[in-house]
């Protein structure tokens, strides 16, 4: 198991600031050592008060590239699509946002081939991926279902696939893309953003499991080889 670092704040507000603050750092470093940044970042609610606070940083943004690192399968525009969240914030910045899911359609498994080819046009590894955690203890949109042990030991060539949940998670009970726990753990750096307690008992639980761990986000999280560090407010 790698080493995991908890950073626990008095609130979600304190958090988002040092959230925004370590993701800026990492931007500044890759364009300083590659000339761009290349970044995944999470969607659902939590994270959204830290992508506010980055946007405001002072940054080449035209140098900066960002992808959900999964995707709702809605149309663009739609309240659950996470896409859509992070271009409102960022693209208004100059930064380049993508869709890894740019028309919504019935077929999931060919949005997922899709987006995995879409992955050939960024460079890999990923400068920096960003996790959040469900309190059913999926990360990313990797769930239990048909399409679990391929997102999670899949060819290592697969970035991103579809992804249909069992059960359907019921704040957003949609089919999904993911980037494969192979593009997350590859990246440079990975982080965890999460809020609560019931969320920070399942991550807790799911470490101590280790890799057979009932929880997406313990199999993502076992053998990863680079440190990672999961911030986390009450
Ligand atoms: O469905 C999703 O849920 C998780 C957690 O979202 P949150 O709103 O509870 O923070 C998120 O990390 C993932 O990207 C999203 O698609």
């Amino acid at each position: 198991m790698t080493e995991i670092e908890w950073w626990d704040y008095d609130d979600a507000d304190e958090m988002a600031a040092a959230v925004a603050g370590d993701i800026q750092f990492i931007i500044e470093s890759a364009i300083d050592a590659r000339g761009s940044a290349v970044i995944a970042l999470a969607g659902g609610n939590t994270p959204l008060p830290a992508y506010k606070l980055l946007a405001e940083a002072k940054l080449d943004w035209k140098k900066v590239t960002i992808i959900p690192g999964d995707e709702r399968i809605v149309p663009l525009g739609d309240p659950l699509s996470n896409v859509t969240a992070l271009a409102k914030i960022f693209l208004p910045k100059g930064a380049r946002v993508k869709p890894i899911v740019p028309e919504a359609t019935k077929d999931y498994k060919a949005a997922g081939r899709s987006a995995d080819a879409l992955m050939q046009d960024l460079h890999w590894p990923l400068d920096f991926c960003l996790l959040g955690v469900g309190t059913d203890g999926h990360t990313a949109s990797i769930f239990p279902g048909p399409d679990y042990e391929e997102a999670v030991a899949g060819p290592k060539e697969r970035r991103a696939l579809g992804v249909m949940p069992d059960p359907l998670p019921p704040e957003a009970p949609v089919a999904r893309v993911t980037l494969s726990r192979e593009a997350i753990v590859t990246a440079r750096a990975v982080m965890i953003a999460v809020t609560g307690q019931a969320k920070r008992d399942i991550i807790e639980k799911a470490i101590k499991q280790g890799p057979l761990s009932e929880y997406p986000i313990g199999r993502v999280l076992a053998d990863v080889e680079l440190p990672i560090d999961i911030h986390w407010a009450a």
